[in-house]
């Protein structure tokens, strides 16, 4: 390459040039494979050019020069330049190619321009021949040559070398080698950028066989003349290999397209993992925040909560203390108490109230006489209400017949109104029909004139009978309506009427009523008495007394009297034991151990109602300790067997409700007392401090307490209030006979005032009542060997109610002036209750067990003889 002429290419081929015009940008291994083929074309001397498409030069420049020898020229290896893109091929100065007018030796002209004419035109032969014999490269040309090249081939190149899959794709191309016809099959596979290798190795190697056949060496000196249509052939193989190596091309680019789109999308991946990373960053950077903030939170509240607990520490300490000193004092106070109490028992055993009994008459026979009295009393307050019940059912009767005529008079108003309905519908068919007719007849008046005539008149007369009926209806409307209103009126009238006869009928009843529960009071006597009989706790086991019931003549199914059998020594024979005479005792009523607590205040809520009235009562019981006093009073457990005080409580409150509707106002005040130790307290006052005691007024007629208020009760609530306050601040202790002993007397005393206005508020009427319910503490014999507060107690205990028989016993001897009541507070206590015009009722609560016995009979001789009392007068007491 004598002229050097530098080409952008980097590829030096002086008179070569236009042979190898569209190749200088190859990639390597295409220039590479190139380089090959361009040595292959230097076979026997002779430079033999690929065609270049598009090139007007002759694609393989015959030289005579060339050929003139007859001897094919081996090219040296074309040498690599590793600088640019491309591969610059050089051809050693030394070497006889294609120079331009450099006449080639060796091989003669002749035998490479076999059959062409003369040395000078075997250009234009040649050229001929060689378009004949590569007329398949014109899809070449236009392919690789100068305008259709890709413009980034060796950057595909590079990429391509990086492919893994170069060995299969060099199959391929082996395969393809072995097709003589210079064919390229349209369906192969696209070869790898290596695939050219072994294409190179094997065309280098079939050269070299080619060469070893035919005894060429590469020596210069030793050229061996080739057969100029082997080297066609071999030229035609190497367009092949060419036509292979382009197809190869195209599929390397869309490989490379293919590996740029991945390449796209794995950048695209990688931005959307980056942002996804950014995300999860500000993510973590929100959440640590959050952990520091909780964090602060949780040491702020720790402080709170050490704060709060050294303040509770602190308090809890003063608590403490105070705790401390209140135990002192309370301590300091109960010695105190004690010391007292011991003096006080000093002071009591020095006295001793001597005992007295008194023996009464029986009233049993009068009874008798005043309960048929009261019952033929009774027999005609109930005809009189039978008779008020008929006038109510006549007037019953009445109203019906007067709902009866007004719905008939409607039912006639609604059958008028559907006549005048049923005569305007006739109205209007025949106003219809004359509109008819007299369109008929405008049409034919001649015929018909007469006819209209006698319709209108027909018409005329059917409208006026029509507007008499229908005044006719109006009136008779009228007349309903006004009779309805009358009868509606009179039905009132009667009503109201009858109402007030009957409530002035209820007054008067009601007053009636009052006055013969007065006689029927006066006729049982003031001092009442009944006996209720405490059931055994083991009827099997414990031995009874043999009581034996007295029933009622006139009611039945009720005792009122009890007989002791007993039992004498027979005088003749000692220790021998023989019916005696039996003790019989006759009360208004007697419990047995089946009675229940309501059956009890059955019988004596007669007296809760006087109080209503105005009557001063007394309920007491009396009765050995453990025999049931408490229970008969006070029981309230639930279990729907409340006892007097918890009744009377409900009673009194319901009555005040039902009075109220006959015009009564009544005013309820109440206070609970407690005699202890012959002292009274009261049992409300606050037990913080020691009670005072009260003092009592020894001579009104009312029961007068100095410097103590009562309490104002508006309702049954108010009431229970005090009675819970009272129950635990009463002095109870165990007893031989009883876990729970009273230690006192209690004393519930209610005052009730009613008032009645007339309609300018003037009052008219004042009812003023007081009910005192008292539970006994139980008599019982002493026992020195128990604590000696409760032997103190029961000294003491014994005392009053012997002193309340005394008491009772001189009243039942007709005393009403002079009897001592101011020696003992129970005594003073009981006064008002003992005069003329109080009620009192005296229960005796007795035990059925025969170990009690004496002191049953006792207990059941002492009310024998409260029931001899008799008040004639106000009870006076000594002055
Ligand atoms: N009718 C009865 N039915 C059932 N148990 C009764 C009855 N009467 C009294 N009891 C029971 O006998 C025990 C003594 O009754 P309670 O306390 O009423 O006697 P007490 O006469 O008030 O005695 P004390 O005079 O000593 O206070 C109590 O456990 C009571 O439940």
């Amino acid at each position: 390459m004598e002229d050097g002429t530098s080409r952008p290419s980097g590829l030096k081929a002086p008179g070569f040039s236009s042979s190898v015009h569209g190749l200088h940008e190859m990639s390597d291994s295409q220039n590479n494979t190139r380089a090959q083929l361009t040595s292959t074309s230097y076979i026997g001397g002779v430079k033999r050019n690929v065609p270049a498409p598009g090139n007007d030069s002759p694609f393989i420049s015959h030289n005579n020069n060339v050929a003139h020898n007859g001897n094919i020229a081996l090219l040296p290896d074309a040498k690599r330049k590793p600088t640019g893109k491309s591969i610059e091929l050089k051809a050693k100065p030394s070497t006889t190619m294609i120079a331009g007018a450099r006449a080639p030796k060796g091989t003669s002209l002749q035998d490479l321009t076999r059959g062409s004419g003369t040395s000078g035109s075997n250009i234009g032969s040649y050229r001929q021949y060689s378009n004949s014999s590569y007329t398949s490269n014109s899809s070449y040309a236009s392919s690789v040559g100068p305008g259709g090249r890709p413009p980034s081939r060796s950057h595909t190149r590079t990429r391509s070398a990086t492919r893994p899959v170069r060995s299969a794709t060099a199959m391929g191309i082996r395969d393809d080698g072995q097709g003589s016809n210079g064919t390229v099959p349209q369906e192969e596979p696209a070869p790898s950028t290596f695939a050219a290798q072994p294409v190179r190795k094997k065309f280098s190697k079939s050269l070299r066989k080619i060469q070893s056949t035919q005894g060429l060496s590469k020596s210069k000196s030793k050229r061996i003349p080739v057969p100029i249509n082997d080297i066609d052939e071999k030229v035609g193989r190497m367009n092949d290999e060419l036509a292979k190596l382009k197809h190869f091309m195209e599929s390397t680019e869309r490989n490379s397209t293919n590996v740029k789109d991945e390449l796209e999308l794995s950048k695209k991946r990688m931005i959307a993992l980056e942002e996804e990373k950014m995300e999860i960053q500000s993510e973590r950077a929100r959440l640590k925040d959050q952990l520091q903030d909780a964090e602060r939170q949780v040491s702020r509240l720790q402080y709170d909560i050490e704060e709060q607990q050294s303040r509770y520490e602190r308090r809890y300490k003063i608590l403490e203390e105070d705790h401390k000193r209140e135990t002192e004092l309370r301590t300091d106070e109960f010695k105190r108490e004690i010391e007292k109490n011991e003096k006080l028992q000093q002071e009591f055993e020095s006295r001793c109230g001597a005992e007295a009994e008194a023996r009464l008459e029986s009233l049993s026979q009068d009874n008798k006489e005043l309960r048929s009295t009261l019952e033929k009393q009774k027999r005609d307050h109930e005809h009189e209400v039978r008779l008020l019940h008929e006038a109510i059912q006549r007037r019953d009767t009445d109203v019906r017949r007067i709902e009866d005529e007004l719905r008939k008079a409607n039912n006639e108003r609604f059958d008028l109104q559907t006549q005048i309905r049923g005569n305007n519908e006739t109205i209007e068919r025949l106003r219809k029909r004359a509109e008819d007719a007299e369109e008929r007849l405008s049409k034919d008046k001649g015929h018909l004139g007469g006819q209209i005539s006698l319709l209108s008149s027909t018409l005329d007369l059917k409208s006026e009978r029509i507007q008499t009926l229908e005044e006719n209806a109006k009136k008779l409307q009228a007349e309903c309506e006004l009779e309805i209103q009358n009868t509606k009126l009179a039905a009132e009238r009667k009503i109201a009427e009858e109402t007030a006869l009957l409530r002035q009928r209820l007054i008067k009843e009601e007053e009636r009523r009052h006055k013969l529960f007065e006689q029927v009071q006066e006729l049982k006597g003031n001092i009442r008495v009944m006996c209720r009989i405490k059931p055994p706790s083991d009827p099997s086991k414990d031995a009874l007394i043999p009581f034996k019931p007295q029933w009622n003549d006139i009611d039945e199914d009720k005792i009122d009297g009890l007989t002791i059998p007993t039992l004498r020594e027979d005088p003749t024979e000692p220790g021998k034991m023989l019916p005696g005479k039996p003790r019989d005792f006759n009360f208004e009523r007697v419990f047995d151990e089946k009675c229940n607590n309501g059956d009890v205040f059955d019988e004596i809520s007669q007296l809760v109602q006087s109080v209503m009235d105005g009557k001063k009562v007394c309920i007491f019981c009396y009765g050995q300790t453990g025999s049931g006093k408490t229970f008969t009073m006070s029981k309230r457990q639930g279990d729907g067997d409340d006892g007097v005080i918890p009744r009377t409580q409900g009673m009194i409150f319901s009555e005040v409700e039902r009075l109220k509707m006959l015009g009564w106002e009544y005013t309820i005040e109440g206070s609970y007392l407690e005699v202890y130790q012959d002292k009274l307290y009261d049992l409300l006052a606050s037990r913080h401090s020691k009670p005072e005691p009260l003092a009592v007024d020894p001579l009104g007629d009312e029961l007068n307490i100095k410097g103590h208020d009562f309490t104002l009760l508006n309702d049954a609530c108010d009431l229970d209030e005090m009675i819970k306050i009272a129950d635990n601040n009463r002095h109870v202790a165990a007893t031989v006979k009883n876990d729970r002993s009273s230690r006192s007397h209690s004393i519930l005393v209610l005052k009730v005032t009613g008032v009645k206005r007339d309609d300018n508020g003037e009052i008219i009427k004042t009812r003023k009542g007081t009910l005192n319910l008292i539970d006994l503490a139980g008599s019982e014999k002493p026992d020195k060997n128990g604590p000696p507060q409760v032997y103190k107690e029961g000294i003491e205990i014994n005392s009053s109610l012997s002193y309340l028989r005394t008491v009772l016993s001189s009243l039942g001897q007709g005393k009403t002036e002079g009897v001592d009541f101011r020696s003992y507070t129970l005594t003073q206590l009981l006064r008002p209750s003992l005069g003329k015009g109080c009620r009192t009722l005296m229960f005796v609560m007795v035990s059925p067990l025969k170990e009690n016995e004496n002191e049953t009979i006792r207990s059941l001789e002492f009310a024998r003889d409260a029931q001899k009392v008799k008040m004639g007068g106000s009870a006076k007491s000594k002055k």
